[in-house]
């Protein structure tokens, strides 16, 4: 009788999971395992948000597992100790898992398989969560790429792979284990509404995929950068967790493409599943930058000196920029924010406040559903203007202009910020310009101008050149 652990990590699925597959198939008996490590991450262990929608998926994942008769295990400590002692245990010869490309996750990766050696039990690992490899997807002379659209062509260029495998109609039954099943710990009643929102899970990702391409993917092109409107799959979060995997939504959308003849709306959308997969490239290749611009010159930057005050009204939302607050409202309400407003509340974040981007992404990763690090980095490093940008730091949004551009009606702002409800249309964006003491919403916390020109100047100070070293 052959025994095997199959290790869950950020692929909480059944289907395109071919290691699960071949797990099945080469044991008699399978352990499905996850394990919460509450050192795994240290500063970037998972935030509140993410804690609540792990919890769920799991339950979510078990319930999958029982329908094919078995049922998951959750063990909390490192892996490179409680692997070897499960294998020890129930004298299991396999343990399979897929990669994670997190620093963190490398490590705990590498120290397991080193523990299980020891043993004599054989780990293997396998690809599920990207399209491509992030060792091996340099450029020809070895060295990563920095810049994004070569990126995503060369990874065009060679061909994705899209062998998509359905979940197996059954799974080997789970060895006999004492049982040691533990709950873990919920953020407290603020993650409560999540679930009016969102549902994690495998079926709710694949039923999700499926609406946004019936009703979504066809004027994504157009909708997109609208907050207003339901225009993005927001699949992000179903992503992080692996509760679908890329190839399935690139298969499932190349097939649409191909039946619709909609090629542009295909590809705009795909392109950002590039984005994803260029910042963990990003984030394998450098791996220091969660903490660390990627353009050295920024350690150098004169952020405000003291800024507690300033990063305290953007946290709660109490700017006096109705884009801004509207935002930073939705994400606390529903533990997401569009793309379009993330990239308006960072940039305002660093450039006006100048705020070091740290700690936009701090708050980001407590509060977000989807937050993931090798994406929080890119972004607010691609905002902050000290990432992989070719023309970073002239980049300041105005939240004036963004809002009136991309959220024309108003709609957005007034859906999160009862309090200019009376105000109509664009006057919602400038609530100053009313009369915004009968609003009971704050005035704007800085001028934009100045603000910004002092931004630019001090980012002129900058040594001229090079980005590292
Ligand atoms: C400051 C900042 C912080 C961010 N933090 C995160 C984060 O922690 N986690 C996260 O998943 N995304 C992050 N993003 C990227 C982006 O905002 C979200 O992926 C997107 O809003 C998710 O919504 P969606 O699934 O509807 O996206 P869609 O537009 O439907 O895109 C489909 C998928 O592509 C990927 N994607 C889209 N845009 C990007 C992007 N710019 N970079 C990388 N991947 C992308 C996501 O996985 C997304 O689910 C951040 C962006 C900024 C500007």
């Amino acid at each position: 009788m052959s025994m095997g652990v199959f290790w869950f990590r950020r692929d909480l699925r059944l289907a395109d999971n071919p290691l699960l597959a071949k797990a099945a198939n080469e044991c008699d008996r399978l352990l499905p395992l996850y394990i919460d490590d509450p050192g795994e991450g240290t500063e970037w262990a998972e935030g509140a948000a993410s804690r609540w929608w792990l919890q769920h998926s799991l339950a979510s994942l078990n319930r999958e597992l029982n329908r094919r008769g078995t049922r998951l295990s959750v063990r909390r400590g490192r892996p490179s100790e409680v692997l070897p002692k499960l294998v020890q245990t129930l004298g299991a010869e396999r343990v399979y898992w897929n990669c994670r490309y997190e620093p963190q996750a490398l490590v705990a990766e590498r120290n397991t398989l080193a523990a299980l050696r020891l043993l004599g039990c054989r780990g293997e690992s396998g690809r599920a969560s990207l399209l491509t490899i992030p060792e091996s997807s340099g450029k020809p002379d070895g060295t990563p790429y920095r810049v994004f659209t070569a990126f995503w062509r060369a990874r065009q260029r060679a061909g994705l792979d899209l062998d998509v495998r359905p979940a197996p109609a059954r799974l080997p039954p789970p060895p006999h284990l004492p049982d040691e099943v533990i709950d873990l710990p919920l953020p407290g009643q603020w993650s409560d509404k999540f679930s009016a929102h969102w549902e994690p899970g495998e079926r709710p990702a694949e039923r999700r995929l499926q609406q946004f391409i019936e009703d979504g993917l066809g004027v994504y092109p157009g909708c997109r950068d609208f907050p207003a409107r339901a225009g993005t799959s927001r699949l992000s979060p179903h992503l992080h967790f692996g509760e679908i995997g890329p190839r399935q939504i690139v298969a499932a959308v190349q097939a649409w493409a191909a039946e619709s003849g909609q090629e542009s709306a295909a590809e705009s959308f795909l392109r950002q599943l590039g984005w994803r997969e260029f910042a963990h490239h990003l984030l394998y290749h450098f791996p220091e930058t969660p903490n660390r611009p990627l353009d050295l010159r920024f350690e150098r930057f004169r952020w405000a000196s003291d800024y507690g005050k300033s990063l305290t009204a953007w946290r709660r939302a109490e700017t006096g920029f109705p884009i801004i607050d509207a935002g930073l409202r939705e994400l606390w309400e529903t533990g997401w924010m569009h793309n379009r407003v993330r990239l308006i509340t960072a940039s305002f974040l660093t450039k006006n406040l100048l705020v070091p981007w740290q700690e936009g992404a701090h708050w980001f990763w407590d509060t977000l559903l989807d937050a993931d690090l090798a994406n929080n980095t890119l972004g607010w490093q691609w905002v902050a203007g000290c990432g992989a940008d070719a023309a970073p730091w002239f980049r300041i949004f105005n939240p004036v202009v963004q809002a009136e551009r991309f959220d024309p009606q108003g709609d957005y702002v007034r859906r999160w910020l009862p309090a200019l409800r009376r105000l109509e249309g664009k006057k919602a964006h400038q609530p100053w310009k009313s009369d915004c003491s009968r609003t009971n919403y704050p005035p704007p916390m800085v001028d934009l101008k100045t603000t910004r020109e002092r931004a630019l100047l001090r980012f002129r100070k900058l040594p001229k050149r090079g980005t590292r070293n």
